[in-house]
Formats: C-alpha cells, structure tokens, sequence
C-alpha cells in the first residue's frame, strides 16, 4: 500500500500529516508511526498528526497527535498550528477553525502568510521555586532559567531531568531559559518527551516559559517573545494572580513537501 502524506514544519518542529478521514492509519500502529518519523527509514519528523472528521458539533476536524516514537501522546502546540494550515490547505477550513486535540477544544486563525494564532488552554497550577518551574499547558513542562542557555548539552541534561525520579512514571519535556537584555524577549531550548532529543522549537513549552516568566516576575509582559533555534515564537495571556486564561500561541506553519510512500 502507498500512504499520502504531508510534510510540515513550524519554527522546524516537524511534522508528518495524514488526512486520516478514511481511517486509513490505525491509531494502534506504533511500529508504521515510529517508522514514518525516523528520518533515515522514513520521511522523517518530530512527531505524527492524523486529521480526523471532528466529534464535536462545531468543530471542524480532530488532531490526534504521536510521538516520534510511534506513541499517541498529549497536546503539540505546533503541531496544532500546522494542523490549522494543513486544514486550510485541504479547503476544510479558510481563514478560523475550531477543534479538539487530547487536551480539549482549541480555537485558531491563519493569515495569508500562514502565521497560525492557536489558543492553549487555560493553566492555574504552578510549581515555582528559584530558578525551576513545572506546569502542564496540554503537555508537561519542567523549566529551568539559566544564563547560559547556548553552551547546554540539552539532550544530556534534558535526559538527565525527564528520567529523573521526580518524573520517571510518565516523563516530561524540559526546557532551558535564558533572558535577553529586552524585558520581553527568552530565548528556549527544549528537550522533547517521545523524540528523546533536543527539538528546534516547541510551542507547548515556550507557552509554559511565558507563563512561568510572568509568574516569577520575570517579566511584566502579557504578550512574551520566544526566541528558539527554529526562529521566533509568540505568547499571550491575560493574567490574574495564578490564572492565566486566553492563552495563544503564535508563529509560522509552513508545508515542506507531499509525498506517497509504501508501508
Ligand atoms: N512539540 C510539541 C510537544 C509535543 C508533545 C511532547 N513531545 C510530549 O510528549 O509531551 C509542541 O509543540 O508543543
């Protein structure tokens, strides 16, 4: 059999894409999934998304979203910005889209240069103590402000937090924050669950960073820049002591290539 898909990447966290109407893929195929993110034996990428006909009324369609390890896991803030252009592309939406990832529904723009605004879910809980934080903005965030982000070995030090014994049941993501000289502007480098390496950016974790910047007094900013290795992300929220709610997450969603490929 060959299988249609799409490749996306947003600030180079890269995904493969499958309109997954037809049922085509079996969500339970872990090895096939595993293989069409290996960048030598497949296409190559950081995770998996299945479009889906939407289960909610309203909803335009449904992001189900793995792991380049072949695991179904919990919510890819840009995997679901690229989801909203890969729903544009297929004409299943123009320029809003309403749909429900794992983490519950989510609400979108796209404009004509393909920056994809993407609301995250409210967060409230907050662990801060010094210069570590840990909040859950539809995937698990550990987060450690440091002042030299650029000379980490990230995926040692990365692995080291996520395998620890704090986490080790069900992992988590790490991130590591430098502040720049503007009072606005982080500079992120995250480690990723499920691809087990460092990712060149990563949207659920830099909302976890503007947020806990904010928190930690950080910054006083509601709308927080995110600088990452695949370019620039942005953060905004409204702020009320521990609640932060219209969260949205903004960058680039950009199609790489399309392809066939036999499985
Ligand atoms: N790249 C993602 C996060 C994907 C989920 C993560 N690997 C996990 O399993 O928690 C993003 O952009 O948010």
């Amino acid at each position: 059999m060959r299988l249609q898909f799409f490749k996306y990447q947003g600030t180079g966290n890269d995904f493969v894409m499958i309109d997954n109407r037809n049922n085509i893929v079996s969500k339970n195929d872990t090895k096939l999934i595993n293989r069409l993110c290996d960048r030598k034996f497949g296409i190559g990428a950081d995770g998996l998304i299945l479009l889906e006909h939407p289960d909610a009324e309203g909803d335009d369609f449904k992001m189900v979203y793995f792991n380049a390890d072949g695991n179904e896991s919990t919510m890819c803030g840009n995997g679901g910005r690229c989801l909203v252009a890969f729903a544009k592309m297929l004409g299943i939406i123009e320029t809003e889209a309403n749909f429900t990832a794992i983490d519950g529904p989510h609400k979108a723009s796209i404009d004509k240069n393909d920056i994809v605004n993407l609301q995250m879910q409210n967060v409230s809980d907050i662990y801060q103590s010094g210069n570590i934080a840990f909040l859950d903005t539809g995937s698990p965030h550990h987060i450690v402000f440091t002042d030299n982000v650029n000379e980490l070995d990230v995926k040692e030090e990365g692995a080291a937090i996520r395998y620890s014994t704090d986490y080790k049941e069900k992992g988590t993501n790490v991130n590591f924050v430098e502040k720049t000289e503007a009072e606005d502007t982080f500079i992120v480098r995250t480690y990723e669950r499920g691809v087990e390496d460092e990712t060149l950016a990563c949207g659920t974790g830099v909302t976890a960073v503007a947020i806990a910047a904010h928190h930690s007094n950080r910054t006083k900013a509601s709308e927080v820049k995110l600088q990452v290795p695949g370019g620039s992300l942005s953060v905004s929220f409204k702020a009320d002591g521990n609640n932060y709610q219209d969260v949205w997450l903004k960058g680039p969603a950009k199609l790489v290539f399309k392809g066939e490929i036999a499985c």
